[in-house]
Order: structure tokens, then sequence, then C-alpha cells
């Protein structure tokens, strides 16, 4: 049963809602990994629709960015009041949903507190750091941002300017921003309320360079919230979208800060100015490795609020004829409309999956490190780099084309999609640009094919063993696991391309670094279809732990639209396997599994249970009464308040007035 039906509802909604085949909530429960949270988040949208307050004061398209800083910090401020009467302090799924529900997507001031400011002081800090500080953050008497990149770099963390020199005589550290380069730059929250960040420097002991640390800098007076002496700091002006948050800038002159406040959890300087290695080099990115590790379920939410817009809007825009032509059609029975954002759908709920997986894999790494063993971050830190960057650019596209599955009302504001759009592929570029950070997984991909030419298959990791297969075959009763194999054969003949092509430069003579550079393009290639190749497979055994069979069925699906979709478009990389009568197969099985999935597709995207409030779309409305809301919402634009603008009795009333002597 679908459980969004409900009386006054457009009728062609409620048609869809009646034909799907399972129950919405149970299969919340599967996406939302409990029926403990899925069940959750829904008291919770329940709740916080009847504390008046807690709405917007309007529709944010209407706002200025002013006024939605303002109205980010309002609602946080009174949530902060309100929080411990409506969820779990203690977790962290239920902090992250109800921000998202009451404040939205576009950014808020608490933000990178909870995802990029708590996280490094309670797994780098010591215990005395973090008894000093992790309360007074957690109790937000203190706001927290994360300044890392620079103006003048972001992706070559080697290259980051900002100084944090030790003093031995006053046991101090100074920081320095010593070039116009050197200002952080893009920091969430930085530019007008943060006044603690974790600051990365460069950590300089008796003139010698430790390479980035983190250190915790107060930026403003805890009372005045003036900047203090020595530091600068503001907004780096409107972007493309969140523009609820307040990404700023920050210079350092001469700033002193004790020596306990660099978090030495791991590496450590004393005060005799020793300093101590970390147990592994790269143990002060954990916070980006943990921020990625969650990206893949965030995006898989974004996608699916731009989904759950496109299809139930699908279901009441009617336009043009089938065969009855005394009724025009739903657009969402074109075949084209079908496969527009069916495989999406199908990406967003693999998505989701995959990132519940990556979670449950960082939790235990974390586990793993406390314990002094870092023997998995290699593996994680590829996983999750090539994770980031797949799925972030697949929901990109999938936002897009949900834009125009909408036609002309999806351009409007009034969809919210564009919004929707503007903060998912800020995704692309933040926690390490996509190509970036494609090549570091290639890095992964290509030390297990030297490991596989060294006879050294065995010590592969269960991610790579399909490197060292030899598939040429494929059984043309295709299921899940042929699929598979088929994506297999594309991932691993694209790694061993690259690679190659990699060694080739190299055996010519070229240094290095040319070579990888010359190699990667099809590196990047590789580290894509390996990414796929593991979302493609998370997903068949997710679906094959679905215990709740009717869920399992329409899963399952779901899946053969994934399945078909994904080989079709890897089309040229499985040339050498697949046949042309085999290629012809799986495109008629898609367009078969297209319309297996149209009965539930309302269902499956109204499972999301994305609420109205969060949604913010005139035309993803839960009710489907979009015609008359969107002329309210048109009549309520501000540029309507008066019927005579200044602009027309300035300058077009005197110039058609002239023109006319
Ligand atoms: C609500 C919206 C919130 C938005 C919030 C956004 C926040 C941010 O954006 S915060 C800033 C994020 N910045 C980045 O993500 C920067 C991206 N750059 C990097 O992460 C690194 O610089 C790098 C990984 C691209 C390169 O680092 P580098 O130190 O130069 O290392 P190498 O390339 O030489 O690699 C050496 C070696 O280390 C391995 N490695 C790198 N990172 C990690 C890691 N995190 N964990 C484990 N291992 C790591 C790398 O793979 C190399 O290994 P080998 O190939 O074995 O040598
Ligand atoms: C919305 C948003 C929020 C952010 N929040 C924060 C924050 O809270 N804190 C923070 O510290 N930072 C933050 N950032 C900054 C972000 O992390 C960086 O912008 C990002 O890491 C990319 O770095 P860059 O800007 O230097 O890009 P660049 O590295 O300059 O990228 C430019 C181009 O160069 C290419 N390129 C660079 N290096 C290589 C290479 N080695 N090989 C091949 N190509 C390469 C890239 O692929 C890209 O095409 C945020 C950014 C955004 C957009």
């Amino acid at each position: 049963m679908n459980q969004s039906i409900k009386p006054g509802d457009n009728p062609d909604l409620t048609e869809e809602r009646l034909s799907g085949t399972f129950d919405t909530n149970s299969m919340a429960a599967v996406i939302y990994g409990s029926d403990k949270l899925a069940q959750r988040r829904r008291e919770i949208s329940e709740a916080v629709s009847r504390i008046p307050e807690l709405q917007d004061s309007k529709p944010c398209p209407f706002m200025t960015r002013e006024e939605k800083i303002l109205e980010g910090s309002r609602k946080s401020a009174i949530l902060n009041r309100l929080l411990p009467g409506l969820i779990d302090l203690d977790s962290f799924e239920e902090t992250v949903f109800i921000h998202q529900e009451v404040i939205g997507i576009e950014g808020h001031p608490l933000a990178l507190h909870e995802s990029l400011f708590i996280p490094p002081i309670a797994t780098q800090g010591t215990d005395e750091q973090q008894k000093k500080w992790l309360g007074r953050a957690q109790r937000r008497e203190i706001i927290g941002c994360y300044a890392q990149t620079e103006l003048g770099h972001g992706s070559n963390l080697r290259a980051l300017e900002t100084t944090a020199t030790f003093d031995i005589s006053s046991q101090e550290f100074i920081l320095n921003s010593p070039t116009i380069t050197s200002l952080k730059w893009w920091p969430g929250a930085l530019g007008k309320s943060a006044n603690w960040s974790i600051v990365i420097a460069n950590l300089i002991v008796h003139d010698k360079n430790h390479g980035p640390h983190p250190f915790m800098v107060q930026l403003r007076d805890e009372k005045s919230h003036e900047p203090l002496p020595g530091i600068t700091v503001g907004d780096i002006g409107p972007k493309m979208a969140f523009n609820g948050a307040d990404n700023g800038f920050l210079g350092f002159e001469n700033y002193r800060i004790p020596r306990e406040n660099m978090l030495m959890r791991h590496s450590k300087v004393t005060p005799d100015g020793g300093y101590i290695r970390p147990p592994h080099a790269k143990i002060g990115y954990s916070g980006m490795v943990r921020v990625r590790s969650r990206m893949a379920a965030e995006q898989g939410l974004f996608l699916a609020h731009a989904l759950t817009i496109a299809v139930r809007y699908s279901a009441i825009r009617r336009q043009g004829y089938l065969e009855d032509r005394s009724r025009e059609v739903k657009v969402l029975d074109y075949q084209t409309q079908q496969h527009r954002l069916f495989p999406s759908i199908a990406r967003a709920y693999a998505f989701i999956f995959c990132g519940f997986e990556t979670i449950r894999l960082y939790d235990q790494l974390l586990i793993d490190v406390q314990n002094g063993n870092t023997s998995g971050m290699a593996d994680l830190h590829a996983l999750t780099s090539g994770l980031k960057s797949v799925v972030t650019h697949q929901t990109g596209e999938g936002i897009e084309q949900a834009r125009m599955a909408c036609g002309g009302h999806g351009y409007s504001m009034a969809s919210y999609i564009s919004e929707i759009y503007g903060v998912a592929i800020g995704g692309c570029t933040y926690e390490g640009e996509n190509m970036v950070m494609l090549l570091q997984l290639a890095r992964y991909l290509v030390k297990s094919i030297e490991m596989i030419q060294n006879g050294k298959s065995k010590n592969l990791g269960p991610m790579v063993a399909y490197l060292a297969a030899n598939e040429s075959e494929i059984d043309l009763n295709l299921g899940p696991n042929e699929y598979l194999k088929v994506f297999q054969y594309a991932a691993r003949s694209q790694a061993w391309r690259a690679t190659e092509k990699f060694q080739k430069l190299r055996n010519s003579g070229m240094s290095k670094e040319q070579a990888w550079n010359q190699a990667s393009v099809e590196l990047t290639r590789a580290s894509r279809l390996h990414t796929r190749l593991y979302i493609m497979s998370t997903f068949i055994n997710h679906v094959g732990s679905v215990v709740d069979q009717k869920i399992k069925k329409v899963l399952i699906d779901l899946l053969n639209v994934h399945i078909t979709y994904e080989v079709m478009d890897i089309g040229i990389y499985v040339q050498g396997l697949l046949s042309s009568d085999q290629m012809d197969l799986i495109r008629n099985q898609l367009y078969v599994s297209l319309e297996t999935i149209r009965p539930n597709a309302v269902s499956l995207v109204d499972s999301f249970q994305i609420s109205d409030m969060q949604l913010r779309s005139v035309l993803g409305r839960r009710d489907g009464n979009v015609y008359e809301n969107l002329f309210k919402w048109a009549k309520s634009c501000p540029l309507n308040d008066k019927d005579v603008l200044e602009s027309v009795t300035k300058y077009l009333k005197p110039m058609m007035d002239k023109s006319k002597l």
C-alpha cells in the first residue's frame, strides 16, 4: 500500500499510488537501513510540521542571500533550543535529517560544524582536547568550520602555504598567511558565522616543514563576534547555489595559538620541539575520507529529491495522445520519459545502498585506526575517491534530465530543481575535484595490476580480485550475475589498457609524472568503470539480502532497469565480449524492464518520503495539485506586489512616450 494517499489529492496521482504493488513504509525501511530510522524520519517530519516558527517565512527562491543566511540562522537557533524534545541527540542521522527537513539544502551556519568540525576533534584530538572542546561544540557554545583550501590550492595539499611555526620560548604556534594565494578560501560558515575553525597549516618546527596538520583556532571574539587581532576574515560572495551558506576567506598575521591547540592524537609536537610522526602519513586526511564516505548516500538523496518532483509531475502532466484520442496521456507513459527517469530512480536507490555500505566501512576503519591498525586506509581512500566522483557526476546528469523531463515548468524556480542541481554538483568539486579523485583510485588500480604482473594475485583485496580473472565468453541467458561479469570484463580490460599505456610510456623513457599525465584520460575511464562495477555489485547484494518478498520483487525489477541500462551505456567497452545479437537482447530487456517498473514509479519515489517542506517544489507536491499552486506561487512573487514598477515609470514609459511624439 502507498502510504501517501490522502483525500483531495490529484486523482491522477492517486491512481498511480493505487497501482503500486508494495508498502511504501516498508520500502522506506529498506532505503534508510532500518524500520526505526524510517519511522523516526516520519515522526520528526510530522513534529516539525506542527511548529509554526520552523516554517519558511517565504519561498526560498524569493529570498535575497542575506535573507537566506538570516533564515538559516533563525531556524538553527530555534532548533538548538527544541532539539532535545525532537530527536535523539546521539543520532547523527536524526541530527542531519532534522536540519535538512527544517532548513533545506541551501546551506546553514551549522552545516560544517556537524560534518567537518566536530568529527576531527573527536577522532584527531587527544582525550584532553576532546574534554576541552567537544562538549562546547556539541552544545553549540561555539560554532566551527574546516579551513583547508586556499585561494591558490585546493587539490594539491602539499602546496598549501599557511604556516604554523612552533615557538619554543612561548610554547605557541604562530600562524601566518605569507602570500595572497595562501588565504584560506571556500570554507563553509567561515565567512560570517563560525567563531572557531579547524585550520590545516604546514607544521614548522626547528625550520623543518612537516606538512599539513590540523589546528584548533579561535577566529572571533566569543562575546562580540568581532575577528580577533591578526585575523582577516569575510565572505567570498555569491555562488552558483548554496547561497544560504557563508563560504569564507581567512588570513593570519603572526596569530598565536597555544601548543595544545594542535590536534595531537596522532602527530605530536613535544614542549622541547620534538616531532612524533602519525602511524600513517595521511591520517590527517581522514576527515575528508569520512565526508566522502557519506557522499554517496547524500547525493543519492539529492537525486531522489529531483526524481520525486519529476516523476510525480509526469504523472499529473497530460500532453499529447497515444491510442485514445479522447484524453491526453500522462507524460510518464512515454517511453522516452521513462528512459529519462527510471534508470535514475534505480541509480538513486543504488547510491543510497552503496552509501550505507561505505558509512559502515568508514565506521569500522575508525575503530581499527583507534586500535592502531591503519592497513585499511588505502582501500577505503581508493573506494571513496572513485565513488564520490562517479556518484556526484551521475547525480548531476540525473537531476538535469529530471529538470528537462518537467518541460518549461522544470526551468521555473517553482520546480526547485535548479537549486537541487546547483547544490548537488558542488559535490563534483568539494571534497576533492572529481578528476583528481578518479586519479587517486587509478593509482590503486595500477598498483593492483602490477601485483598481478608480479605473480602476487593472491594478495589482491576482494574489490580488485576481478582484475586477475579472464572472462571471454558470456552466457546468452543473462541474469544479474552475468551482467556483473559483463561489467567486470569492461572494467578489467580498461584497467589493463590504461596500465599498459602508462607502462609503455614509461618504458619509452618518459618520466613517471609525464607518462601518468599522458595516460590519465584512460586511467580515469578505468576508475569510473571500476566504481560503476562496485555500485552494481553492491546493488545486487543489497537486493539479495531483502527479506520482504513484495519489496524484493519490485527491487529486482528496479535492478533489471539498472543492469540493462548500465551495460547499454558502456557498450563500447564490451564489443569484444558481446555479439550484436546479445546487445539487441539487452536493449530489449531494458525496454521491457521500463514497462515492468512503470506501475510502481510513483510509489518508488514516494518511498523516499521527502516531505513537501523539504522538497520546496510546487511541481513535486505530494498532493499533485500543481496548477492552482503554480498560479498562487507566481502571484506571491515580490515582483507582483505592485502592478506598475519603477522600471516602467522611470525608463520604459518615458521611452514609449517620447517615441509617440
Ligand atoms: C554541505 C556541503 C559541505 C561541503 C564541505 C566541503 C568541504 C571540503 O571541500 S574540505 C576540502 C577538501 N579537499 C580535498 O578533498 C582536497 C583533495 N586533495 C587531496 O585529498 C590530496 O591532496 C590528494 C589525495 C589528491 C593527494 O594528496 P598527496 O598528499 O599529494 O598525496 P599523493 O597523491 O602523493 O599520494 C600519496 C599516497 O597517499 C595516498 N593517500 C592520499 N590520501 C589518502 C587518504 N586520505 N587515505 C589514505 N591514503 C591516502 C595516495 O593514494 C598515495 O598512495 P600511493 O599510491 O600508495 O603512493
Ligand atoms: C560548495 C563548496 C564548498 C566547499 N567547502 C569547503 C570547506 O568547507 N573547506 C575547505 O577547505 N574547502 C572547501 N571547498 C573547496 C574545495 O574542497 C576545493 O575547491 C576542491 O578541493 C578543488 O580544489 P581547487 O578548487 O583547488 O580545484 P583545482 O585543483 O584548481 O581544479 C581545477 C582543475 O584542475 C584539475 N586538476 C588539478 N590537479 C590536477 C591533477 N593533479 N591532475 C589532473 N587534473 C588536475 C582539476 O581536475 C580541475 O579540472 C569547497 C568548495 C565548494 C565548491
